[in-house]
């Protein structure tokens, strides 16, 4: 049997995916979910070109104060996020900030501030595929640091908060039961949302570095929803999310 070895397979060419080949990167990542986000990283930057757009995954590259940018869209959930992170390794990518959106789980977070991430809790079934449930979903703890800096001070300037915390990834959105979102609570839990806990795996298993800022769309405890009228709030700290993922890229020259 001619059994192909994945692992290898397709390393150095166009991506099945992504539609993205070596060259067409650049070593730092911006991650939104949606592909209608990518032009909102695109808007910080120079030189913009639309590189690619297969399936969820739109990719645009820039230029953000001397560093070359690629901003490429995951679509939802940790499946989608895996494929995109492996194919993106495979061109180039060695650095990637998760730029999404996220519900609050915590009393006192209003929609458009910043949630940074320190570890998801692995509720999906993707990183089951990869390595154990024992095994933590962390991200890389300089970027990491360095991104709750940059949320920080631009959250702050734009007299919103910036907070920090273990998010959880769900697979999925409908069956989040009131039961469930107060357990998170109890947990501690800072906020849900669908991607992180594959970014932080696959990262950490192939030798890379990852770490995620959300905008806040919603209370779950408070009851702020992001069906009744949230979405300038939601959009703006869209913004404040990329500038700070940007900042953090420039910092650490990623
Ligand atoms: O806005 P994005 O980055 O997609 O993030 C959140 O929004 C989607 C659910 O509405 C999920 O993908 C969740 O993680
Ligand atoms: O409830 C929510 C809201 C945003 N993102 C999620 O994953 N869940």
């Amino acid at each position: 049997m001619a059994t192909v070895d994945k692992s290898t397979a397709g390393v150095n060419t166009r991506q099945y995916h992504v539609a993205l080949a070596p060259g067409e990167v650049s070593s730092v990542a911006l991650l939104p979910g949606d592909p209608f986000r990518v032009p909102l990283v695109a808007e910080f930057l120079t030189d913009v070109k639309e590189v690619a757009h297969n399936r969820e995954h739109r990719t645009m590259t820039g230029w953000y104060k001397g560093r070359h940018i690629t901003a490429t869209s995951t679509g939802m959930g940790c499946p989608s996020t895996a494929i995109a992170v492996e194919e993106l390794a495979r061109v180039g990518v060695t650095s990637f900030i998760r730029v999404g959106s996220s519900a609050a789980v915590q009393p006192g977070i209003v929609p458009g501030d910043l949630l940074v991430s320190d570890g998801s809790f692995r509720n999906d079934g993707t990183t089951d595929a990869y390595l154990p449930k024992g095994f933590p979903a962390v991200p890389d703890l300089e970027l990491t640091t360095a991104l709750a800096r940059h949320s920080e001070r631009i959250a702050t300037d734009a007299g919103t908060t910036a907070h920090r915390g273990i998010s959880v990834s769900d697979d999925a959105f409908y069956a989040e039961t009131p039961e469930w979102i107060e357990q998170l609570n109890r947990m501690g839990i800072l906020n849900v949302e669908m991607e992180a806990s594959a970014l932080f795996i696959v990262a950490r298993l192939r030798g890379l570095r990852a770490a995620m800022v959300c905008a806040c769309s919603s209370n779950l405890i408070d009851g702020a929803s992001l069906y009744s009228g949230v979405k300038p709030a939601l959009s703006d700290g869209w913004m404040r999310s990329i500038e700070a993922a940007l900042e953090t890229a420039v910092e650490l020259e990623l």
